[in-house]
């Protein structure tokens, strides 16, 4: 199942947001989206995922015109995980997750004890199955994160689309988050901010600037020392680890300024 994005452009409050993005992301791949505040990322997977349509451009889905599925398709297929998303307070943890099996109910394929397995296992998969009959409003923020992405898989789509879902989470479950989301049989993307999570999950970056893809490939082909300067305007050292990966070390802004050389080495 592939997902791409033909010269997107879009425009809001009477500014131009996107200019012309493209990209696609190869089926079972972890592309991510990475980029600095305001810099279009939440706009682009809002387009993804067919919540809002582009003024020129398109999206298909598996080569068909996202905007010509019905949404009811589209929720079977693509699972969205947005920035701020929430849930009406008065429900348990375990039926915020039920609600990912919306798409697939209906008069002819009601509740059944297949959906019910399905969310059990969602649950376990975030560590939430102790909590599941908590009330939402009772829940912490990294918790009620967690619970959004086993609505999510609970969904069972073939597209995952994460507006960076590591917020609010400790750095045990962002990685274990992470670790879980690159190992499922799913097409993602995901908009991160960790650099450093980015290089270690994503199969490719894309990386965004006033909204336009700057670069996109391999994290270790993406992240230099010289973009991550004048894309973030921070100072960092690009370590590879020697199997293809890399790590970044950032700099100190109050440091002085790093011997001549010291980027062109690093980056
Ligand atoms: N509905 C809107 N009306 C006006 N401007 C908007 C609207 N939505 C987004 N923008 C602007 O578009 C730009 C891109 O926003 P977007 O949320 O896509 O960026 P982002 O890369 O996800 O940022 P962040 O890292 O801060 O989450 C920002 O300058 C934002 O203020």
């Amino acid at each position: 199942m592939s997902l791409s994005a033909h010269k997107l452009s879009w425009s809001a409050g009477g500014a131009s947001i996107l200019h012309g993005v493209s990209l696609g992301v190869r089926p079972g791949e972890l592309l991510g989206i990475i980029g600095p505040n305001g810099s279009g990322k939440t706009s682009l997977m809002s387009l993804l995922a067919g919540i809002r349509r582009p003024q020129s451009g398109e999206v298909l889905l598996s080569g068909q015109p996202l905007h010509g599925l019905a949404r009811r398709e589209v929720a079977r297929r693509i699972a969205l995980v947005e920035q701020q998303a929430e849930t009406a307070e008065r429900i348990t943890a375990r039926q915020a997750v039920e609600l990912g099996r919306t798409p697939h109910l209906g008069a002819f394929s009601p509740w059944s004890g297949k959906d019910d397995i399905i969310v059990d296992q969602a649950l376990e998969e975030v560590a939430m199955t102790g909590l599941a009959g908590r009330l939402w409003h009772t829940l912490s923020g990294g918790e009620r994160q967690r619970l959004h992405i086993a609505r999510a898989l609970a969904q069972q789509p073939e597209i995952l689309l994460l507006d960076e879902p590591t917020n609010h989470l400790d750095i045990g479950h962002q990685i274990g988050l992470l670790h879980l989301v690159h190992r499922q049989n799913l097409t993602v993307v995901a908009a991160l901010h960790d650099l450093n999570h980015a290089a270690m999950f994503c199969d490719r970056v894309a990386l965004m600037q006033a909204g336009r893809i700057e670069a996109i490939g391999p994290p270790a082909e993406v992240l230099t020392a010289a973009r991550i300067q004048s894309v973030f305007g921070v100072t960092a050292e690009v370590v590879r680890d020697g199997t293809g990966g890399c790590f970044i070390r950032y700099r100190h802004p109050d440091l002085p300024a790093p011997r001549p050389g010291w980027i062109a080495a690093a980056s």
